[in-house]
């Protein structure tokens, strides 16, 4: 008998997904790693990068990464996002390029594809959403996918039907390099409590108005007050967070009217800081107002840019 290394054949590395909005990459996300994993959302010190989940196999480990949307710049922000999104791809194992199959091959897409070519790690082109239309339309999908560029696979999912996301899973590990686990199973962040936090509430006030605020929002922690601490008022952690808006029109969606908005976003964000960190909060949302956040380095250094 000879004695097998326990890595021996196991493969790691990271995956991130990209497309245009609405291409079915979070949903995709969630199916891949197998739970709801916006709480999971860890940002290295230097970029926006986080972390969305970790798939833990027998044989591989597949990290997850988060990439800002890619899109085309049109202020400081969306050229600063870019550059992260390239440096993503640069860093990454493999891409994973969605394309709904119930919408045409657009601009958005094609701009997209060419970003993609300049990338070293292999492009595996997939295509969401296959439940959502017949058979034939698929098959003449994958085909204009396939011509759209140079890709290392072309996989047609659906992750709500769970369709083939488990053949996506082993093609994407069939990319990582060898080698051992890079973080202990079960571990999934590694990232302080305030970045956590903000990034729930931002995807709470982003929850169904994505299109209307793109990236003009943004989430800063102030304080997070302990029921023990001299200014607490509560009997519970205190969270007091500012969301930030570009203007006043944008104001109003996040408000709602007579702020029923606002509630909604707060109530949905408490319930997942309460999951993550396993305890009662009060949560008090403010929404400011920060014009032309996005063109003002100063602004952008403050808001974690
Ligand atoms: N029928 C069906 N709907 C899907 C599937 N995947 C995603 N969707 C729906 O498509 C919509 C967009 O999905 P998301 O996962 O939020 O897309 P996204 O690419 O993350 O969008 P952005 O966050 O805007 O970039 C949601 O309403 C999903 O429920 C799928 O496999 N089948």
């Amino acid at each position: 008998m000879t004695m097998t290394d326990t890595t021996e054949g196991h493969r790691s590395g990271f995956a991130c997904f990209v497309g245009r909005p609405n291409a079915g990459k979070s949903t995709l996300m969630n199916a891949l790693v197998g739970e709801k994993v916006a709480i999971m959302s860890s940002r290295p010190q230097t970029t926006r990068r986080a972390i969305r989940g970790i798939v833990n196999r027998d044989d591989a480990q597949l990290v997850v990464v988060d990439t800002p949307g890619l899109h085309r710049p049109r202020t400081l922000l969306g050229e600063r996002l870019n550059d992260l999104v390239r440096e993503t791809f640069a860093e990454v194992d493999v891409i994973g390029f969605c394309l709904p199959a119930d919408e045409k091959i657009g601009p958005g897409d094609k701009w997209i594809a060419r970003e993609l070519s300049e990338a070293r790690a292999p492009v595996i082109a997939i295509v969401t959403k296959v439940d959502k239309v017949p058979r034939d339309k698929v098959a003449e999908h994958l085909l204009a996918v396939s011509q759209l560029g140079d890709w290392a696979d072309v996989v047609p999912v659906s992750s709500v039907k769970d369709i083939q996301v488990d053949v996506l899973t082993d093609v994407l590990v069939g990319h990582l390099p060898q080698g051992p686990a890079l973080y202990p199973s079960g571990e999934v962040t590694d990232e302080p409590e305030d970045v956590m936090v903000a990034e729930l509430i931002r995807e709470a006030a982003l929850e169904g108005v994505r299109d209307e605020l793109p990236h003009s929002l943004a989430v800063v922690v102030e304080e997070m007050i302990e029921p023990g601490d001299e200014t607490s008022t509560k009997d519970v952690l205190e969270i007091r967070a500012h969301v930030f808006v570009e203007r006043d029109s944008q104001k109003g969606i996040v408000i709602g009217k007579a702020g029923s908005r606002l509630k909604e976003v707060g109530a949905t964000a408490r319930q997942g800081i309460e999951r993550l960190l396993g305890r009662k909060v009060y949560l008090d949302l403010h929404v400011k107002v920060a014009k032309e956040w996005q063109r003002d380095p100063k602004q952008l250094g403050r808001l974690g840019f």
